[in-house]
């Protein structure tokens, strides 16, 4: 069995409420192994868009052990953690979050800007995410001129352009139609077939059926058995 990518050991979040704290995540453990899709389900609230949050390294605020790709987040500055961010972890939003006042090849060029490439390296990466996503054509529009499932389309390519070793996903079907839907959940199962490591968040019984296993989630607590 290889090391796991994702390692959580009591990991722990909290909100000061009037008089006490709201616990959002109580004593998570959960190990990913690198080249496993895992799914993240559970009822509203119960802690799953928290949780890939943390996984992304998106929020700081949190107690416990994290072990990314052999480094202790919990250890790490804030510029550490960034570094560590942008070589490991893509993340795709279920709102797509684009810059609306880009197009698609420059969307598709924000996570490059912070490496230290030259003009035409970035260039060509770009091509080649705009080939393999069958963008071409879309490169000079405006995400407002594209359907919600070409957005995330874009959203996904941006994610993986800067070739993560981990694709986090946070309901990314959730503004879809069922055609849309299933053509992401087929990209997430060809470039985790790939040897992308994939973590999604959903409510869908489908979405999930493209996955490995389900971890689920209640009250900040993972069920187990
Ligand atoms: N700033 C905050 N202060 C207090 N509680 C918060 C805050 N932000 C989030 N929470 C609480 O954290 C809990 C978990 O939220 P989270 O968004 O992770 O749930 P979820 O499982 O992803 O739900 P959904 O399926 O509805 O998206 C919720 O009960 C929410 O009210």
């Amino acid at each position: 069995m290889p090391e796991p990518l994702i390692s959580l050991r009591d990991v722990e979040k909290s909100y000061p409420l009037a008089g006490g704290r709201t616990w959002v995540l109580r004593r998570i453990q959960l190990d990913i192994r690198p080249g496993e899709f895992v799914t993240l389900m559970g009822p509203s609230g119960a802690g799953k868009s928290t949780l890939l949050s943390i996984l992304g390294l998106l929020d700081a605020e949190w107690q416990g052990q994290y072990f990314l790709d052999g480094q202790a987040v919990h250890a790490l500055s804030a510029k550490g953690r960034a570094e560590l961010a942008k070589r490991t972890i893509g993340f795709v939003f279920q709102q797509y979050h684009l810059l609306d006042s880009l197009t698609v090849a420059e969307n598709l060029e924000v996570p490059l800007s912070y490496r230290d490439l030259k003009r035409s390296e970035r260039e060509a990466l770009v091509g080649d995410m705009l080939d393999r996503f069958q963008l071409v054509g879309k490169k000079d529009l405006y995400p407002n001129q594209l359907s919600g499932g070409q957005q995330q389309v874009v959203g996904i390519a941006r994610a993986l352009i800067a070739n993560p070793k981990v694709l986090l996903a946070d309901e990314p079907t959730g503004n879809l139609h069922s055609t849309q839907a299933k053509q992401i959940m087929e990209m997430f199962q060809a470039l985790n077939r790939a040897g992308t490591t994939v973590v999604q968040v959903t409510h869908s019984e489908a979405n999930a059926a493209y996955g490995h296993r389900v971890v689920q989630l209640s009250d900040g607590w993972i069920q187990t058995g």
